[in-house]
């Protein structure tokens, strides 16, 4: 039986600690089972059971603390994370097997991590080979994303996250339920975005020739992968949150090969009714 895995990424602050408490009770509520994953060294708190916790094995303030590598917060949490990709087999012995596995990795915000260190791939890698069919989810933070400068900042972003990994991604726009009817009215072009349309109205303003030809190259880089879209995400809102959830459903086939279970309220009753049903016919 396959497994299945998102793998929650995106800058600091993004939400993505927020966005697997919030997929946690959406399953729980649709009676799917979904475990969590911390793999950020640096956590406090998460309001979300876990199933494993990078921290038993190494913590950023340990890290910090020590007299022989005297690193500070960004250059611990590399080395953590380099620890970590040395010890994966801490993860495996954590994960386990259940069937139907479906385990969210909430992920540290380093935007680094994702875009040219190698231990987010070979995580990814080693998902694989334990069979692991993985997700990209790459949120990024909706209250940044209402100028079309700062989008493109972050379309970069989860752009290289997407080439650098390899695997399929779902790009999502979190807080939605923080902007205002208009910014909502205003963010809907940048969903999907036309980046050619985008190119005029940000290189208006523009002064310099170089950075506005500089600015029309990444426009044109971006709209040629045409691969970059963001879904909204209102954690307010149970259908954006079930669309997400289908959408990278869909792109690990997610429910394919997954055998039939009775749900849970009827497994208990359902013994007295079937024996009343056969002994109905019986008995006639
Ligand atoms: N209103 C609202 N607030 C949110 C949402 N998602 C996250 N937040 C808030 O944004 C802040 C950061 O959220 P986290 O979930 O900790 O973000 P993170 O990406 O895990 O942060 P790091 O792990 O530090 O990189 C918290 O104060 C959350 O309450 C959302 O959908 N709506
Ligand atoms: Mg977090």
């Amino acid at each position: 039986m396959p497994r299945y895995a998102q793998l929650v990424m995106g800058p600091a602050g993004s939400g993505k600690s927020t966005y697997c408490s919030t997929m946690v009770q959406h399953c729980e509520a649709l009676g799917r089972a979904v475990q969590v994953v911390n793999l950020d060294p640096a956590a406090e708190l998460f309001s979300y059971p876990v199933m494993a916790d990078i921290r038993e094995l190494i913590e950023v303030d340990d890290v910090m603390e020590d007299e022989s590598l005297r690193f500070g917060p960004n250059g611990g949490l590399v080395f953590c994370m380099e620890y970590f990709a040395n010890n994966f087999s801490w993860l495996e012995e954590s994960l386990g097997h259940v069937e139907d596995d479906y385990v969210l990795f909430d992920c540290p915000g380093q935007i680094e991590l994702y875009t040219h260190l190698p231990v987010m791939k070979q995580l990814v890698e080693q998902l694989q080979q334990w069979e692991f069919r993985v997700c990209g989810v790459f949120l990024v933070d909706s209250q940044f994303m209402v100028e079309s400068f700062k989008f493109i900042s972050g379309i970069l972003a989860a752009l290289s996250a997407m080439i650098s990994l390899e695997i399929p991604q779902i790009n999502v726009m979190t807080k939605m339920d923080l902007l205002s009817k208009k910014a909502k009215k205003e963010i809907e072009k940048y969903l999907d975005p036309d980046m050619y349309s985008m190119i005029e109205d940000s290189t208006n303003i523009l002064k310099s020739k170089r950075f506005k030809k500089l600015t029309k190259s990444i426009c044109g880089l971006i709209d040629d992968y045409g691969m970059v879209r963001f879904l909204p995400l209102d954690r307010s809102d149970e259908e954006s949150i079930n669309i997400v959830l289908q959408h990278i459903d869909f792109t690990i086939q997610y429910g394919e090969d997954l055998e039939f279970k009775e749900p849970k309220e009827c497994e208990e009753d359902k013994s007295p009714l079937v024996d009343e049903y056969f002994q109905d016919h019986v008995d006639e």
